[in-house]
């Protein structure tokens, strides 16, 4: 694209100062020094880690012709520079009309809470595949395009990856582009230049608040996304704070309700819990089918109604919502019963929060008939404040804890352990603490007795331990499967 096609819709856009030639060709953006290629604009991100107007003389030696930047640099021969006030703004307007706005050409459903988005992400995902649509999903689990899959650091990613994405979903002729939208993604800008047409709010609870700092804040940033929507808000009317949503964004748009508690215009009844499956009858107004989730817990209603709502406004029969629902045999890592032939069970799930916790084990006590053994930790560089709670909260619910690593980056796992304990001695349970996780895997099954479910929370679908900024490899269903075919042996 043309830098002077680039920059002259962006006449409304403030850019400070522009030096050199505009009439060049733009081949395409990038904020990663290391990934620059020949006639790239480099835009300089000020990052949590790197000021990245240090990577400037590498992006131009790489080749880039362009630079965009906050900071004033020295004048560089041939260089376009760009000067702007926000950089992290100005990649998400470029990212953004460099693709042509791809979001404007498929139905974009953007879902954000605290619990519960990747899982309403996929039911959505199968009751589209079934009706025969062409579905993008980005999240969590990495982003998904027709059939083709693409890992991500991140649950919603930077602005220009997005925009990148969303470019490529439009060439493989995606119809409803399905993503999980972060507190994180919405405070930083990374969707502040792309619009959706349908925002899902799931729930709020403590979380990200290393970041955030409180509770005000972080719903502040998940309430952007209502005000970003053109069609539909569907909002989670048991949620508390549902009643503020609607109250704020209720009369900019139509929205629709879902619950079980409170009334709802997609509700839930004739609940039934297994140890891997639900059932209940889906009402979505006057219509009603009788569903089987093949997931456990009542927090997979909740998200099999959002995905039920998001799917009838666009007009899909109740029946192929769930035929949908049906579908999906288990979400990685997400409540997922791993198939053993031992006498006791095994679950592997990502919950992470203080809500997501008590949820599966309130869930689990439901249909429990041996011990509940939960194997658990919490992030480093992490919200240090739920670690307490979580800590309490499995000291309530569960019958014997095993407290170990997950993700300790920067902190030491110790520390984090004894963050943990100080919320779990508030409660009779027994526990120990094992801070290595595999180690901690191995003592949880050599002490589990017949029907007994072991519980590892925390890791889900990832498949690394994060130590500093280094990723090890760590595959909890693989650890266990080797655990327990060794056993055999
Ligand atoms: C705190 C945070 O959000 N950090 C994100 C941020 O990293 P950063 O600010 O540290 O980047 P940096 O290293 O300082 O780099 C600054 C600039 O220099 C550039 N650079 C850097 C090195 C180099 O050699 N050359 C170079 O040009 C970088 O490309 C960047 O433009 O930008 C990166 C690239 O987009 C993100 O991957 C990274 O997310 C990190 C991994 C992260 O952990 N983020 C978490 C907090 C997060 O965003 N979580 C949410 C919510 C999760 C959920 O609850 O579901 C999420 O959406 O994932
Ligand atoms: N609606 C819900 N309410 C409460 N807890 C839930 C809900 N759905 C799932 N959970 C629990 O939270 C865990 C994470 O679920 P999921 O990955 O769907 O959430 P998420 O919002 O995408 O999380 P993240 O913020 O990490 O992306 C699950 O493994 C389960 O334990
Ligand atoms: N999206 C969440 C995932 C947390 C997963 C957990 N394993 C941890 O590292 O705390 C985050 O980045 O905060
Ligand atoms: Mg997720």
């Amino acid at each position: 694209m043309k830098l002077l096609k680039l920059l002259d819709i962006i006449g409304k856009y403030p850019i400070i100062s522009c030096q050199g030639s505009i009439d060049k060709n733009i081949s395409g953006i990038e904020h990663n020094s290391n990934k620059i290629t020949k006639d790239n604009m480099f835009i300089a991100q000020k990052g949590f880690t790197h000021n990245g107007h240090i990577f400037i003389g590498d992006a131009v030696s790489k080749g880039a012709n362009t630079i965009v930047i906050q900071e004033d640099i020295q004048p560089i021969e041939d260089l376009t520079i760009v000067k702007v006030r926000d950089t992290t703004d100005a990649l998400g307007y470029f990212s953004s009309k460099f693709y042509r706005l791809p979001w404007r050409n498929m139905e974009t459903i953007g879902i954000t809470g605290t619990n519960g988005k990747t899982s309403t992400s996929y039911y959505i995902k199968e009751i589209f595949d079934v009706n025969e649509n062409k579905v993008g999903l980005l999240g969590t689990i990495g982003a998904i395009i027709d059939h083709m899959h693409i890992d991500l650091d991140n649950t919603t990613p930077d602005s220009l990856e997005i925009q990148r994405i969303m470019k490529k979903m439009i060439q493989k002729k995606i119809e409803y582009c399905i993503m999980e939208v972060s507190s994180h993604a919405l405070d930083l800008k990374r969707v502040k230049y792309m619009d959706f047409h349908v925002g899902i709010f799931t729930n709020l609870s403590r979380e990200h608040l290393d970041y955030h700092k409180n509770m005000e804040n972080y719903f502040n940033s998940k309430l952007k996304l209502f005000y970003k929507t053109s069609k539909y808000n569907i909002i989670n009317v048991d949620d508390y704070y549902s009643k503020t949503i609607i109250d704020m964004v209720g009369n900019r748009i139509p929205y629709i309700t879902y619950g079980i508690k409170e009334k709802a215009d997609v509700t839930a009844s004739n609940i039934k819990y297994g140890l891997n499956k639900t059932s209940f009858i889906l009402h979505i107004g006057n219509n009603k089918e009788y569903i089987t989730l093949n997931q456990s817990g009542e927090f997979n209603v909740y998200n099999a109604l959002a995905a039920a709502a998001c799917t009838s406004i666009y007009g899909i029969k109740i029946s192929t919502i769930k035929e949908g629902l049906e579908n999906v045999k288990s979400i990685k890592g997400r409540f997922e019963l791993l198939p053993l032939d031992t006498d006791f069970n095994v679950i592997i799930d990502f919950a992470h929060t203080p809500e997501s916790l008590k949820e599966v084990l309130i869930s689990i006590d439901k249909f429990a008939e041996g011990r509940v053994i939960v194997v658990f930790g919490a992030g480093g560089n992490r919200d240090q404040s739920k670690r307490a709670v979580m800590g309490e909260i499995v000291g309530n619910y569960a019958d014997f804890a095993i407290i170990t690593s997950d993700n300790p980056r920067f902190e030491e796992p110790e520390k984090i352990i004894h963050d943990i304990v100080e919320g779990i001695n508030k409660t009779c349970i027994d526990y120990v603490q094992i801070v290595d996780r595999v180690e901690a895997i191995e003592y949880a099954i050599k002490n589990a007795n017949p029907k007994d479910i072991i519980l590892l929370t925390g890791k889900g679908h990832e498949e690394h331990m994060i130590i500093g900024n280094k990723k090890y490899p760590f595959n909890e269903r693989e650890i266990i499967l080797n655990i327990i075919n060794n056993r055999k042996k």
